[in-house]
């Protein structure tokens, strides 16, 4: 919101969001502020934003885009429409060996690598859920970093009902933020919770307005975006180091390269290697 008195500098999290979008998508939209978010909106309304295999496709390729971005800080993903964020798996092409890609006769579970890239993605990710946040939707929600609700939002697990379960992440991670005799109750009951039950659980950051739902979302954004992106990046890392075991490590131990590289220390190595001379280590302190 541009400042009256012109003395008086404009709070960066108040400006105002012109999207601009980008890429050439059927199921979901890619839209970029200049300021650094990035939004990823499956378009899918007619079903409650079920993904079918390429919809998880695009969202896939939309996070490759997102993360070499160098502009962008943060990224939202979000459902079209009010009435839902994502009802999981098209149940309309769900085969007998998975999901089924069009023109594909075996099927596969596409969330698998998507799940991973988002846990390993090195940008904070927020899930703006308005509706239904239901099935393999509730378990997106789960996997990104934060989750923003509007006040008409509906979280929930239906896999017993119609077949089906997410024993990765959608069991591990939902019982680190709701604690598993919760985590169970959601999963062996198949019951809804709205925005307030699940702030109350944990399983949600805020709930606001659902008039509100963007504005507040990239608020938050641009209070991340204000904030210093490696320790983010740090932070995101360590949060998952533990459950995601040895590869969890690596990517600390990796991120912890990055910025050995930018010492004296390692470019002597470098610089001695490429000068063929014996690297001079002496002159670093064997700190304490
Ligand atoms: C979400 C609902 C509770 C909403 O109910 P409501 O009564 O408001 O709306 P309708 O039921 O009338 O829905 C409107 C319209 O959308 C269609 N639709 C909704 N969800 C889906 C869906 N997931 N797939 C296909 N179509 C859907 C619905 O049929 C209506 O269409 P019309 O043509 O009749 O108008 C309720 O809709 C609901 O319960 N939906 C089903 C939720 C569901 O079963 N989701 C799948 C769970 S399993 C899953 O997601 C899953 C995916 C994976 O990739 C996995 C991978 C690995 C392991 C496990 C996985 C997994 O479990």
């Amino acid at each position: 919101m541009a400042s009256e008195n012109p003395a008086v500098p404009v709070d960066p999290a108040e400006e105002p969001t012109i999207w601009s979008a980008s890429g050439s998508y059927e199921d979901i939209s890619y839209e970029t502020t200049a300021d650094g978010i990035a939004k990823i909106t499956i378009c899918r309304p007619e079903v409650h934003n079920a993904f079918r295999p390429q919809t998880l496709i695009e969202i896939s390729a939309a996070l490759v885009e997102a993360r070499e971005d160098e502009r962008v800080g943060v990224i939202i993903l979000t459902g079209q429409g009010t009435r839902a964020f994502c009802s999981g798996g098209d149940q309309r092409v769900r085969g007998d060996t998975g999901y089924l890609e069009e023109n594909k006769s075996v099927g596969r579970f596409h969330v698998t690598d998507l799940h991973v890239q988002m846990r390993r993605l090195p940008k904070p990710i927020i899930a703006m859920v308005a509706g239904y946040a239901i099935g393999g939707g509730h378990v997106l929600h789960v996997v990104c970093d934060l989750t923003i609700a509007a006040d008409n939002a509906r979280f929930g697990q239906v896999g017993p009902k119609v077949g089906s379960f997410d024993g990765g992440l959608g069991a591990s991670s939902l019982s680190q933020l709701v604690g598993l005799k919760k985590a169970k109750e959601i999963w062996f009951l198949c019951r809804q919770y709205d925005a307030q039950q699940a702030l109350e659980m944990g399983l949600i950051n805020a709930v606001v307005p659902l008039a509100e739902l963007e504005t507040q979302t990239v608020k938050w954004c641009r209070e991340m975006l204000a904030l210093s992106p490696f320790a983010l990046r740090l932070m995101k890392a360590s949060f998952h180091a533990a459950e995601d075991g040895y590869l969890g490590i690596q990517q600390l131990a990796h991120d912890t390269n990055l910025l050995f590289y930018g010492s004296p220390e390692a470019q002597e190595g470098r610089e001695a290697f490429k000068a063929k001379r014996k690297p001079d280590f002496d002159q670093f302190p064997k700190r304490a």
